[in-house]
């Protein structure tokens, strides 16, 4: 269970993030959506340690860790994946797979049946032999996921992960989703601005707008809430 209460960052005189509060269960999805400008990526920096907020705690399984560097929070369970690419292009999809494998401490025949595991987890079982540099981009967006998952990762922090993505890709992307948290119980906190996509996660939505929550839950709700509707429309127009 994450727990994130009332956190806010201020960067000089913009204020990013005020009292942003959420609860993420172990094996849940919540979406993150507003305008541009909204806060989202400032709320997740805070959240994976790449940013320290400068007020409110974050908790994780009890333990708080706010203000903790990247690599603590990692090690605790909670990775993040960036829109930039971060995989090994030179590399295999198996390779790229091993690497975060090998990091948990698994030895070689372990490690190779947790590689063949986590391929088959994001569907990229048919390509484990080709350079990760051949794969399309959806393709490597899904590898990237699996790398965390490699890392035994229990909460993944995505953003905009189907950035770029065909139509068929992006509904890979939400089935893919939908497995690793029924089949392994990861946890994932997903910025989107594809509404299609943050549909089909089905999951409770929080919708920040000029670093404020300004409303929670189900997509169907949010999306017929006055307040919402207005910021929106607004950005259209702008
Ligand atoms: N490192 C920084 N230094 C100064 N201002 C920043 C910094 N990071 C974010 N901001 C400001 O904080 C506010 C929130 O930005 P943030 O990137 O978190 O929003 P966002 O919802 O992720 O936007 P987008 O959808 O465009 O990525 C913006 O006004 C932004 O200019």
């Amino acid at each position: 269970m994450l727990v994130v209460d009332q956190v806010s960052k201020s960067f000089g005189g913009v204020r990013a993030a005020t009292d942003v509060s959420l609860t993420l269960p172990g094996g849940a999805v919540r979406c993150v959506v507003g305008p541009n400008g909204a806060g989202k990526s400032t709320f997740l920096s805070m959240l994976s340690g790449h940013t320290r907020p400068d007020s409110g705690t974050i908790r994780f399984h009890d333990r708080d860790i706010t203000g903790w560097p990247v690599h603590r929070v990692a090690r605790a369970g909670i990775v993040r994946k960036f829109q930039r690419p971060s995989f090994y292009p030179e590399l295999s999809v198996a390779e790229n797979l091993l690497v975060p494998v090998l990091a948990t401490g698994a030895r070689r025949r372990r490690a190779r049946a947790a590689v063949e595991e986590v391929a088959g987890q994001v569907g990229l079982t048919d390509a484990l032999g080709a350079p990760a540099a051949h794969l399309p981009h959806g393709r490597t967006q899904w590898l990237e996921i699996g790398m965390l998952v490699a890392r035994r990762a229990e909460v993944l922090l995505l953003d905009e992960p189907t950035a770029g993505m065909t139509a068929d890709e992006t509904s890979g992307t939400s089935a893919l989703i939908a497995r690793l948290v029924a089949d392994h119980g990861v946890a994932a906190i997903v910025i989107e601005h594809d509404m299609a996509f943050v549909r089909s996660l089905d999951c409770p939505v929080t919708v920040l707008h000029l670093g404020r929550v300004i409303a929670e839950g189900p997509m169907s709700a949010v999306e017929a809430d006055e307040q919402v509707r207005a910021v929106y429309l607004g950005e259209e127009h702008s």
